[in-house]
């Protein structure tokens, strides 16, 4: 496996995987007079990492909440691993939210549980049958891939923020998602546990091929873990293409993030 270091200084693939695993077509979300989402359209592909990038308030926080089903947008269709999720009734829904994976700004860790139950937790509510009898050994290789198999008997208090943000992450990789939504995952972190967040964001994306749909405006994570960046301004997708493409974009709305 490559280092961390080789990871973080890796450049963003600017082939992109073919299979589209989520679609987001002319969405529209208003909240009264409030037009959050005005026509967005985006796809992501297998493999690939999408940052969508918007200043405070643009709407990035409700994007996500329409693609996990919590918000229903006002128009437009949200097809997640080739289901239109607007047919789906909530057992379906839970069953499709099963293959994301979620990592938020919180971490949602449970402070009573040790690190093993926190990772057993998912397991069991999930309860994939054909995994009966290896939870301990998906916890041991969860940890070891996010580097903290010495941790499994700590409590969550016991973890700097990096380190439950790392944790965090192992509890979902664990379900083996295609697909990971990160909220503003280097928010809060200092900026050298935050570089390590990026590369452990890049390592998961190469380990297990999954897509990620990463919120951030931690421009120095963006350019370590972007295949692609979709600009989120006046509710739609305003400019999108790699962190150099729309770093030397011409339009000050679009170069302004990256100065
Ligand atoms: N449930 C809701 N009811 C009413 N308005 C809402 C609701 N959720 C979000 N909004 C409004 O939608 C707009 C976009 O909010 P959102 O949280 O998506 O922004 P954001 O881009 O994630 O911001 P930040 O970067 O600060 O987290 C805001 O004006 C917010 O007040």
């Amino acid at each position: 496996m490559q280092t961390l270091t080789e990871l973080t200084a890796a450049p963003a693939s600017t082939t992109a995987p073919a299979e589209v695993v989520l679609t987001l077509e002319h969405i529209s979300k208003s909240f009264g007079d409030n037009h959050v989402l005005r026509d967005f359209s985006l796809n992501l592909h297998r493999g690939e990492n999408v940052v969508v990038l918007g200043k405070s308030g643009s709407g990035k926080s409700v994007l996500v909440k329409c693609v996990i089903g919590l918000l229903r947008p006002d128009a437009g269709r949200i097809t997640v691993l080739g289901q239109d999720i607007s047919t789906l009734d909530h057992e379906e829904m839970d069953q499709l939210r099963a293959k994301l994976g979620f990592l938020f700004q919180s971490n949602a860790l449970y402070d009573s549980m040790t690190v093993r139950e926190n990772l057993l937790f998912p397991l069991r509510r999930q309860w994939l049958a054909n995994r009966r009898g290896q939870e301990a050994d998906l916890v041991q290789q969860a940890l070891e891939d996010v580097g903290l198999a010495n941790t499994i008997d700590k409590m969550p208090a016991e973890l700097s923020g990096g380190q439950r943000k790392r944790i965090a992450l192992a509890r979902t990789l664990i379900l083996r998602p295609e697909i990971i939504l990160y909220d503003e995952p280097t928010t809060g972190l200092d900026p050298i546990t935050a570089r390590e967040i990026s590369g452990l964001i890049r390592q998961v994306q190469q380990q297990y091929q999954t897509a990620a749909f990463i919120i951030s405006h931690d421009m120095d994570s963006v350019r370590l873990v972007a295949d692609r960046i979709a600009l989120l301004a006046d509710g739609g997708c305003y400019a999108q293409g790699t962190y150099e493409e729309l770093a030397r974009h011409e339009d000050p709305r679009v170069n302004d993030f990256f100065v």
